[in-house]
């Protein structure tokens, strides 16, 4: 099922959780809502579901306006972080639950809704659990048995509301592999919601980068990543370093006003470090050394604008440097800073240009 999206905006009294979101979602797609708190995932999650009703815009599936269809007709499975599953039913009873309370004519026959359960439950891997209670499973089995459940009334549209958010790291790494697999196995129309960038960037077909209650970016997880649309996307998108100043580009002074300070993005893997200056690079005290796993982190202070700034390295590339310690002067390269220009208000710019080596060092 296709959704298409337009124009949508919901208010809650005078405040707009969601303001003119336009969004087209592919039949098959696996999509992720991302933002922070309060950007307004939930609520454009609960549009799509017909569990909150839109001010204005539509919603359109599969060419059906469904905008004021109430929540029963629109064929949407749902999972949420803290999935009530019926505490007094089995876990067989529980996925059972939507195909028994159909109406007499819709409703499968008893043996048909068995062997309905027992595939959902080979599907989540999780048959040998029927007869057990909600409170017998661990937090991830619970949240494989919501999905079980969702899918049981054959869904056209997956709706997904941090569905791992509640569970531990490791046990959330292996549900997200597991739901993909999931998807490519039924291909349903799928759209998650999550404040994680890593789990977007790693379960998603399309990203939507969301920020009060607006769309700031549409697009795959590498195009996202390596493309941003603007500041807050770069940001908002993995680790970064931030510095601020007057900065000048081919001479020319980015702020151009001079009261508003240019910003400088540059992702700690991406500083080179050297233990010798070239001519260009910035010396820098280093202050932390983080040297666990295969990345080590390093804090170190310019000595120039005694800006902090975090640089990461490859375990290999930190030996080929010999071991440095706190106090060391090193010279860091920043050969992939960006610059994003305000345009006409503040909330949106594009990417100017990236900035070389040279015109960083403008940086005060
Ligand atoms: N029922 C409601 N009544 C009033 N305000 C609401 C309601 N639901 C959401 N809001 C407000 O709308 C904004 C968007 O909320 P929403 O839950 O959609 O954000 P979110 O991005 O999902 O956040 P989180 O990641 O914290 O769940 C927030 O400022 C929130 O306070």
């Amino acid at each position: 099922m296709g959704i298409t999206i337009t124009g949508v905006t919901k208010k809650f009294g005078a405040y707009p959780a969601v303001k003119d979101i336009n969004l087209e979602i592919p039949t098959g797609d696996f999509v992720a809502l991302l933002g922070p708190s309060g950007s307004g995932k939930t609520t454009l999650l609960r549009l799509i579901a017909g569990l909150e009703g839109l001010d204005t815009g539509s919603i359109i599936f599969n060419g059906v306006d469904f905008s004021f269809k109430n929540v029963k007709e629109r064929k949407v499975g749902f999972v949420f972080q803290h999935y009530a599953l019926f505490k007094h039913m089995t876990i067989f009873e529980n996925v059972a639950f939507g195909l028994k309370v159909r109406p007499r004519k819709l409703r499968p026959s008893r043996s048909e809704i068995k062997d309905k359960v027992l595939e959902l439950l080979r599907l989540v891997q999780l048959e040998h659990l029927a007869d057990r209670y909600p409170s017998q499973l661990s937090g991830g089995q619970r949240q494989r048995i919501a999905l079980a459940r969702a899918l049981a009334v054959e869904p056209e549209v997956l709706l997904l509301d941090e569905p791992f958010g509640a569970l531990d790291a490791k046990v959330r790494q292996e549900l997200r592999h597991w739901l993909r697999e999931i998807h490519r196995k039924l291909n349903i129309t799928t759209v998650f919601v999550t404040h994680d960038q890593e789990e977007a960037l790693e379960m998603a077909d399309t990203v939507v980068v969301m920020n009060h209650g607006k769309i700031e970016q549409i697009g795959s997880p590498a195009e996202v990543y390596e493309r941003p649309a603007n500041a807050f996307v770069y940001s908002f998108l993995g680790r970064v370093n931030e510095f601020r100043g007057a900065a000048l580009y081919n001479d020319v002074a980015i702020a151009r006003d001079s009261a508003v300070e240019a910003v400088g993005y540059i992702r700690p893997h991406e500083i080179g470090l050297s233990r010798f200056s070239n001519g260009v690079g910035i010396p820098a005290e280093a202050s932390h050394v983080n040297a666990v796993g295969s990345t080590v982190r390093v804090v170190l202070k310019r000595l120039d604008t005694e800006d902090y700034f975090e640089a990461e390295l490859t375990s290999g590339n930190f030996r080929e440097l010999g071991p440095f310690h706190k106090g060391d002067i090193l010279y860091a390269d920043f050969t992939n800073i960006v610059v994003f220009e305000a345009i006409t208000d503040s909330e949106h710019s594009k990417e100017r240009e990236k900035v070389t080596v040279g015109a960083f060092s403008a940086f005060t």
